[in-house]
C-alpha cells in the first residue's frame, strides 16, 4: 500500500487545550460584569458509559473556569417530575447550563425533555429550537459532537467551501446537525445512512469523510480518496482478549492513516473536542442570558 508523506494524526487533545484557554479567558472577563452560574449534569439511572464522559465534562468544565454539578436521578423518576426538576433549574440564575445525559430510561421522552430546558440554558444545543436554528444557518448553539467534527475539518486548514463532504450516518444528534453546519460553511454535503447502496462509492470521491455510525472498523482504506480527512465521530466500547475494555472508532485507522492525509484518532480526536465545544457553547449561553436580560433582575436584588 502506499504512504502518503502527507498523512497525519489531528490531535483533538490539543485543540482542546486551545479551546478551552480561550473560553476561560473569556469566562474571566464576562466575570467582571456579571455572575457566572454553574452547568449541572443530569444523569437518569446508573450508567457507567455515560460516566466516562461525564468525568470528562467536569473535567473540561474544571479547566475552562466553571463550576460543574452531577446529579444523578433515580431510575425510576417519573417524567412529570424530571420536568418540574429541569423548571427549576431554568429559573434558577445560578444555573448556567443543563446538560441532560443519553441515553435516558426506556419510559423517558428523552425529546420532551430537551424541549423543557430553556433555549438559553441548553448548552449542548439539543432542545428542537436549538436545532432548528442550524437551518437558519444560526449556528453558535449547536449540538457539541456536530459542532466538534466542523472545528475538526477546520483544523485541516482545508476551505470549506466548495468542499466535497460525505457524511455517513444521519441521526438527529450528530450526523443531521452535521451536515446542517457543514452547508453553513459552504461544503458539498452527501449524506449516506444504512440504505445507501454503496457507501463507499459515495466516500472515496469526498475530500472530507465524516462518520458517526457506532460500528467498530466500518470505514476501511478502499472507502477513502489518498490525501482526504477523516473525522471518525464513533466511540465503541470492546473488550481485547484479556477482557480490557477499550474504545474504537468507527474507522479503522492504522489501515486508514495509510490513506488519508488528515485523520482523527480515538481516543483523543473527536471525544475531547465535544467537551471543548460544550464549554464554548456555556460562554454562548452565558452572553445570550446577559443581553436578554435574564441576569439582570437577579443581579438588581442582590445588590
Ligand atoms: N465523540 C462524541 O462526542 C460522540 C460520539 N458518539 C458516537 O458516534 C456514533 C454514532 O452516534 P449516534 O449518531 O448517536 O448513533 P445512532 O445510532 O443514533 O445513529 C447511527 C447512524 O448510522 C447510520 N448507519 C447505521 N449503519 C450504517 C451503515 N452500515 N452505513 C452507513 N450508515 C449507517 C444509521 O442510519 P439509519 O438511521 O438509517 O439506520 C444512523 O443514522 C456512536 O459510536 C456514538 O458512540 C455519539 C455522540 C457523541
Ligand atoms: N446528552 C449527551 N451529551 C453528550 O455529549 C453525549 C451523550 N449524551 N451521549 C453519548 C455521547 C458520547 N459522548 C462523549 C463525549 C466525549 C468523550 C471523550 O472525551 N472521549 C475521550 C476519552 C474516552 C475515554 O477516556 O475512554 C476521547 O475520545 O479521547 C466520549 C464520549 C458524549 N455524548
Amino acid at each position: 500500500m502506499t504512504t502518503y508523506a502527507d498523512h497525519r494524526l489531528i490531535d483533538g487533545r490539543a485543540v482542546q487545550a486551545r479551546i478551552l484557554n480561550e473560553v476561560r479567558d473569556e469566562f474571566d472577563r464576562a466575570r467582571e460584569s456579571w455572575p457566572v452560574g454553574r452547568l449541572v449534569s443530569v444523569s437518569i439511572g446508573p450508567s457507567p458509559e455515560i460516566e466516562v464522559y461525564v468525568r470528562n465534562q467536569a473535567r473540561g468544565a474544571e479547566r475552562a473556569g466553571l463550576p460543574f454539578e452531577q446529579q444523578v436521578w433515580p431510575a425510576d423518576i417519573t417524567q412529570e417530575e424530571c420536568k418540574r426538576r429541569i423548571a427549576e433549574f431554568n429559573d434558577d440564575s445560578d444555573v448556567l447550563g443543563i446538560i441532560l445525559q443519553r441515553p435516558v430510561p426506556a419510559h423517558i421522552h428523552v425529546r420532551s425533555l430537551q424541549s423543557a430546558i430553556h433555549p438559553l440554558k441548553d448548552v449542548e444545543g439539543m432542545n428542537p429550537a436549538s436545532i432548528g436554528n442550524i437551518v437558519y444557518n444560526d449556528i453558535a448553539l449547536a449540538p457539541c459532537t456536530a459542532a466538534a467534527a466542523v472545528e475538526l475539518v477546520r483544523e485541516t486548514g482545508l476551505k470549506l467551501e466548495g468542499l466535497e463532504v460525505v457524511m455517513i450516518g444521519h441521526s438527529e444528534i450528530v450526523g443531521k446537525p452535521a451536515a446542517f453546519m457543514l452547508m453553513a460553511e459552504g461544503a458539498t454535503v452527501t449524506v449516506c445512512h444504512h440504505m445507501t447502496r454503496s457507501v463507499a462509492m459515495h466516500s472515496r470521491r469526498a475530500d472530507v469523510v465524516v462518520v458517526a455510525v457506532g460500528k467498530p472498523h466500518l470505514i476501511g482504506p478502499d472507502m477513502i480518496k489518498p490525501g482526504a480527512a477523516v473525522i471518525d465521530i464513533g466511540i465503541n466500547q470492546v473488550s481485547d482478549a484479556d477482557g480490557r475494555l477499550h474504545i474504537l472508532g468507527d474507522v479503522d485507522t492504522d489501515k486508514v492513516r495509510e490513506v488519508a492525509g488528515w485523520i482523527t484518532p480515538v481516543p483523543g480526536g473527536v471525544g475531547p473536542v465535544t467537551v471543548a465545544m460544550l464549554m464554548r457553547n456555556a460562554l454562548t449561553a452565558h452572553k445570550r442570558q446577559v443581553a436578554s436580560g435574564w441576569l439582570r433582575q437577579e443581579t438588581l436584588q442582590t445588590c
